[in-house]
């Protein structure tokens, strides 16, 4: 795939997607690290390998499937990508954020991203889940942002605000499911920041981002909801706290990718069921053809 992405391209990929199923969804799910269990809720399912959609960059990552389930939560239309990209895949960011635009051009009005993130934040605990209050995209800060290059004014415009970019209505309608599910003593809601990776954080850089007020970091998302918000989408995120990142020297401990995909395991199911319930009390207008 080129590096230059034109609105054809774009436009290419969502017609194909288009002519291949009667879903029309008006949600998206971006199923972070080993949390592609989130698309087993959609029923009616439709998916395509990415191998398959012409134009879509492929997976890379474990506990990434790389497929693209379209089907129904509790009767509304919705679109989940069982696997995302990341920039150090040697992935663009505007290839790693391919799949957003063509989202739009589906019509998709709102985007869920979960991911797993190591946590800052003194009080979380491993486990716990935290709803997005807002980011700090690094690799952005530095000057590598998805809309870097000539602004496509079919999308949004050239300088995108990025104030209260997660939704606060949908964070309040997750805390009281959270409440109601009996879960809310392990939800938080925290800031997420945005690394390069590919390697985990060195405990000069956690002091950094501790003292900075990070409470989660990982290596995504922060990219999706740039572009996401640029063409007027409606965002909420989530993170999986599936480690307490290193932040002293004594302490022996390190994180790995495979302990990461162990604890994305141990809330499936009751992130699957707050994504549900979620979706479902969307104000949506579902067309179905
Ligand atoms: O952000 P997601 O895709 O959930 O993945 C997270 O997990 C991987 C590290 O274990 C990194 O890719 C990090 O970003
Ligand atoms: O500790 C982490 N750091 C960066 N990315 C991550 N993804 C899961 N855990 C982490």
């Amino acid at each position: 795939m080129k590096d230059q992405i034109c609105y054809d391209d774009y436009q290419k990929t969502a017609s194909w997607l288009l002519s291949q199923t009667q879903h029309r969804p008006k949600v998206a799910i971006i199923c972070g690290s080993g949390l592609g269990m989130l698309a087993d809720a959609l029923k009616c399912q439709d998916s395509f390998p990415y191998s398959d959609i012409p134009g879509f960059p492929q997976s890379t990552v474990q506990g990434h499937a790389g497929r693209l389930v379209f089907g129904e939560l509790k009767g509304k239309t919705c679109v989940c990508m069982q696997g995302r990209f990341h920039m150090y895949e040697g992935h663009s960011l505007c290839k790693t954020t391919f799949p957003v635009r063509v989202f739009k051009l589906l019509g998709v009005e709102t985007l869920i991203v979960t991911n797993a993130a190591g946590s800052l934040a003194d009080s979380y605990q491993v486990g716990d889940i935290m709803i997005i209050k807002d980011h700090i995209n690094f690799p952005g800060l530095a000057g590598l942002n998805p809309l870097n290059g000539p602004n496509d004014d079919k999308f949004g415009p050239r300088f995108p605000p990025m104030s209260g970019v997660y939704d606060k209505d949908l964070r309040k309608i997750a805390f009281d499911l959270c409440k109601s599910m009996g879960v809310s003593q392990f939800v938080q809601e925290g800031v997420y920041c945005m690394v390069g990776g590919p390697n985990f954080e060195s405990i000069a850089e956690a002091r950094l981002l501790h003292r900075l007020g990070v409470d989660a970091v990982g290596m995504s998302t922060a990219p999706e909801v740039v572009v996401a918000t640029h063409c007027g989408m409606r965002v909420f995120g989530l993170s999986l706290i599936t480690n307490k990142v290193v932040k002293s020297y004594n302490d022996t401990e390190s994180v790995n990718h495979e302990a990461v995909l162990e604890v994305s395991k141990l809330r499936s199911q009751t992130l699957q069921m707050l994504v549900t319930e979620l979706v479902s009390r969307m104000d949506i207008n579902n067309n179905t053809t």
